[in-house]
């Protein structure tokens, strides 16, 4: 099995399995504010387990660039995860299907500006990787009681590299 994972850009399509593409593209779901705001409305699949809640927390991350090694994916078995760039740069996501508990081939995307994404429950996935300065992001998840984490770091690691 190659080691190398090219980039693909990201679609809604091929990111269902893995979660939600958030991004104002298309008609708005609604109208508001007197005509002056489209509403893209209710467009990730959040959910919260375990005594948990929803927060909002920001971070400001180091950028990386590609070819990235890609060495650990992690998930959260008990709430959903959301990146919102605070900035129009692209950045990089990584996820992987389950395969018996472990991850299997890691999958690579790159977001086109303005993209948002969504992780579903327990998604094995990167972290949050900015490829370009500022690396800040809004990012809704789960706060509560437990760690709500699972690391998974490769025998062998991966290189991202661009599509
Ligand atoms: N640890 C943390 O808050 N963030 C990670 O879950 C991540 O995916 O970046
Ligand atoms: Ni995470």
């Amino acid at each position: 099995m190659s080691h190398e994972i090219r980039t693909e850009p990201l679609t809604a399509a091929a990111f269902a399995p893995f979660g939600d593409v958030l991004e104002a593209s298309g008609h708005p779901d609604r109208i508001i504010n007197q005509g002056l705001c489209g509403r893209f409305h209710d467009r990730a699949r959040l959910e919260f387990g375990a005594d948990g809640r929803a927060g909002v927390s920001i971070f400001d991350a180091t950028p990386r660039a590609l070819p990235y090694m890609l060495d650990m994916v992690e998930r959260h078995p008990d709430g959903a995860q959301c990146f919102v760039p605070m900035s129009l740069q692209p950045f990089l996501v990584i996820v992987a299907p389950d395969a018996g508990g472990r991850p299997g081939r890691p999958r690579a995307f790159v977001t086109d500006p303005g993209q948002a994404v969504n992780f579903l429950r327990g998604t094995w996935h990167g972290v949050l990787t900015p490829l370009h300065a500022p690396g800040l992001f809004a990012v809704i998840d789960r706060i509560g009681p437990g760690p709500n984490l699972e690391e998974h770091w490769f025998d062998r690691p991966f290189t991202v590299i661009e599509g």
